[in-house]
């Protein structure tokens, strides 16, 4: 047995399993929920915001100090197009068309998928869609610089044809944002981006400063002060799209699974901050075993290592069910941000079983680097159980309907009285009035 890991194994013959499996799912809704209680993450969101609100920049600027240790004036949160350029003109080749060919790719499925083609129908409705006219991005930046947040926020909001893209990430690099964010923002011809993340760089997109103008929809994902942040503006200041917070993996792997790989997939969301979660269901004791033994093998050799074995502590397990059936219903029900079913020939089968997760990786050959980098879906995706009702971030989010409706005088005359029968019932005399003062029109 692995050494340090055993405690990550609940087997489902353990009459305790239910319990431990329960008390999992409860600490990381906790975890996920906090800022919707009154505790002290909530108080400082509140606070923070309210700053922003009331003193704009300045307080921009003391938060970014508090926070982020970053001194810095307002006229300098927005990075200058030379600091862009020359981030541009500084890339490796090599990368630079690895970056382009990924933002094909999320081009491409973004432009698939979108909805936004307008209608008019012959019964006299119709609908036009609009693009939201101004969006903010929020990129990671504190645990790792994330560039390709940028490609998964920014190209489905061009594809919508959103006009205006300010995107925001912490100054953790030399107090700038790391030069291979700024190098696809200028590649993706995005020139309004802002220094600043966090809740106080939330505040500045929702309410507007002196230096930031407000947006209209808040996007992208972040640790769980920015999701919090996220959550508190949303509905009256701005849109938001889903709560992204904290990475998270399911994995459902059968006997014919490879536990090194297995293993290699739990860590790779394990890495991405202390409190990631990385959870598989199995069938098979022997797999589940090797699985722990590949963890702690593979762990050691991971230069992100504190990370991971933090979020492996806290909120990942390897759970031994009973069946496969059993394994659907713990991944519906945890509801994960990635889930992926290595499963051999029924892992198709088994996917088709699955109602909540933010983006399903079918097969043993899908790990979920394949949608964090390149395959085309975003990899914004909602966290913390909300795949109940959240999903991943698409072009669509970026659109805004307009109902149509256009009625000749044949087409009022022929339901006129049933509009006057309807507003009568409801006591509302100006209502069928408005409707009988036009018959002998
Ligand atoms: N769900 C998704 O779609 C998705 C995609 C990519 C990344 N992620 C997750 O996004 C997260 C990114 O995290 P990150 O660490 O890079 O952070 P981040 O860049 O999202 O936010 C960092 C900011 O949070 C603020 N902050 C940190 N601690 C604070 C405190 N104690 N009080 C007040 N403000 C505080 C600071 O201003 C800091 O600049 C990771 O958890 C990663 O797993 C999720
Ligand atoms: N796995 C993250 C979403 O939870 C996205 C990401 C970016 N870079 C690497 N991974
Ligand atoms: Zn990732």
């Amino acid at each position: 047995m692995s050494e340090g890991l055993e405690e990550l194994l609940i087997l489902g013959s353990d009459p305790q399993a239910k319990g431990k499996i329960a008390k999992l799912r409860l600490d990381m809704l906790a975890a996920a929920r906090s800022a919707s209680e009154d505790d002290a993450q909530n108080r400082t969101v509140v606070e923070v915001l309210r700053g922003i609100r009331q003193r704009g920049d300045e307080a921009v600027a003391a938060y970014t100090e508090k926070f982020d240790r970053v001194s810095l004036r307002p006229d300098e949160f927005r990075v200058s197009g030379d600091e862009l350029a020359r981030a541009h003109a500084s890339m490796d080749t090599g990368l630079l068309a690895t970056l382009r060919e990924a933002i094909e790719n999320v081009r491409a499925y973004q432009a698939k998928i979108f909805l936004g083609h307008n209608s008019s129908f012959s019964d006299g409705t119709g609908i036009r869609y609009t693009p939201i006219r101004r969006a903010g991005v929020c990129v990671p930046g504190a645990s790792a610089p994330l560039p390709s947040t940028v490609i998964m926020t920014v190209v489905p909001a061009q594809v919508a044809g959103v006009r205006e893209i300010a995107v925001v990430s912490p100054p953790r690099f030399e107090g700038s944002v790391h030069p291979v964010i700024l190098a696809v923002c200028h590649e993706l011809g995005i020139d309004e981006v802002y220094r600043i993340g966090g809740v106080q760089a939330v505040g500045a997109l929702a309410y507007g400063t002196q230096s930031v103008r407000k947006v209209d929809i808040i996007v992208g994902p972040g640790n769980s002060w920015v999701q919090a942040a996220k959550k508190h503006v949303a509905g009256d200041y701005v849109a938001i799209d889903s709560i992204a917070g904290p990475s998270e993996v399911f994995i459902i792997a059968g006997d014919e699974a490879d536990p090194a790989w297995v293993a290699a997939d739990m860590l790779s969301q394990a890495e991405h901050a202390a409190d990631s979660s990385a959870i598989v269901a199995t069938d098979s004791e022997p797999l589940a075993r090797a699985i722990l033994q590949q963890l702690a093998s593979q762990l050691a050799e991971l230069p992100r290592a504190g990370d991971a074995r933090a979020s492996l502590q806290r909120f990942s397990r390897v759970i031994v069910v009973a069946d496969m059936d059993a394994a659907v219903e713990l991944a519906n029900e945890f509801a994960s941000e990635h889930l992926e079913i290595q499963c051999g020939s029924r892992s198709r089968q088994i996917a088709d079983r699955i109602n909540n997760a933010g983006a399903i990786f079918i097969g043993p050959h899908t790990p979920v680097a394949v949608g964090d980098y390149w395959a085309g879906p975003s990899h914004t995706l909602p966290t913390g159980t909300r795949a109940r009702f959240s999903s991943a971030l698409t072009s669509n989010d970026f659109l805004k309907s307009i109902s149509l409706i256009e009625y000749s005088a044949e087409q009022l005359a022929a339901c006129a009285d049933d509009i006057i029968r309807l507003a009568q019932v409801e006591g509302l005399d100006a209502h069928a009035r408005s409707v009988s003062i036009r018959r002998n029109r």
